[in-house]
């Protein structure tokens, strides 16, 4: 991501030191941060939520920085990092923190740590088609593609499902599949790449719930419940997928795949084993 969000000098008194005599007297630290961000939606709509505070990333530090004493600046800057990186649409972010101030027993300027760090977070991608000669191949070359997303890595494709069509008009039988993966991408640019694949594999928008040559939606970003998790009720996107706890389609070959699976449900963090159990009347068969 070339987009950057750079915040210097962020300063704080602090106590992290391995000196006795640090831990008492404290001293100054201070803060550089480049946050890797795409910045395209905030500049085009003027609007805040599309981008990261920089107001509230300087609070953050500075109560990082005024925390209880740590020994080392590497452990304060892993902090910061961590806490930075929490923000969904952070790809990466790159800490320097000065310690001016250091007892090095000679002259010297400053003493610093550099920490650039990429998001990693889980992420399950749900895959659906009933149009063409052969669903079941489109979907195990749809997992193909996925897996050669920059910025997505360990793709794991489920066992397939055939499944009755839900919603929509009368409509094929479809094969579905669930993916999940690792990212560092924001949630938006990672909905973007799963639009240009379904493109790519002839999808087009026309009846909501209609048949699709091919369908990839983001179920969830994120461990639920855990820092990492991403919530969003934008109708651009929304997450969790709003639908997916009601659709054995997505929960039936999840499950095959991850028996420990958890999804949110409003303030509820679920097995998915629990909600599958709930919609056992749905039609959804594992293939041969
Ligand atoms: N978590 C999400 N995953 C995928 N699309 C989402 C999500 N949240 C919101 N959307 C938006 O929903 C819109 C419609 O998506 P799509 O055409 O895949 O819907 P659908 O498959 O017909 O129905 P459903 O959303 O019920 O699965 C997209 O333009 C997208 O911006
Ligand atoms: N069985 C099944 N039914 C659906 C599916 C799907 O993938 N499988 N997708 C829909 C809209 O995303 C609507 N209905």
């Amino acid at each position: 991501m070339t987009d950057r969000i750079t915040l210097s000098g962020v300063t704080a008194y602090g106590y992290h030191g391995v000196l006795a005599s640090e831990k008492a007297e404290g001293q100054e630290f201070s803060v550089d941060l480049v946050l890797e961000v795409d910045l395209t939606r905030a500049a085009a709509t003027d609007d805040l939520r599309h981008t990261v505070n920089y107001a509230e990333v300087a609070a953050d530090v500075v109560a990082i920085l005024e925390a209880p004493a740590q020994d080392l600046i590497e452990t304060v800057a892993g902090q910061i990092v961590d806490s930075v990186l929490t923000r969904p649409l952070v790809e990466a972010v790159t800490v320097t923190l000065h310690k001016p101030h250091a007892p090095v027993g000679v002259p010297f300027g400053d003493v610093t740590v550099e920490l650039r760090r990429e998001r990693d977070v889980p992420v399950v991608i749900a895959l659906g088609a009933n149009l063409g000669s052969d669903p079941a191949d489109t979907i195990d070359r749809a997992a193909v593609r996925l897996a050669q997303v920059p910025g997505l890595s360990q793709v794991v494709l489920s066992p397939l499902f055939e499944t009755d069509p839900v919603g929509g008009p009368e409509q094929p039988t479809y094969t579905n599949a669930v993916a999940l993966a690792r990212t560092s991408l924001a949630p938006g640019r990672l909905l973007s790449v799963l639009h240009e694949i379904e493109a790519d594999f002839g999808r087009t928008r026309e009846i909501r719930w209609g048949a699709r040559s091919l369908d990839l939606d983001l179920i969830q970003v994120g461990q639920p419940g855990q820092p990492t998790e991403s919530q969003s009720d934008d109708p651009a996107l929304t997450l969790p997928h709003p639908r997916a706890h009601e659709r054995a389609f997505v929960l039936a070959p999840w499950h095959a795949v991850d028996e420990a699976a958890q999804l949110r449900v409003g303030d509820l963090v679920v097995p998915v084993a629990e909600l599958l159990d709930a919609v056992a009347d749905q039609g959804v068969r594992a293939r041969e």
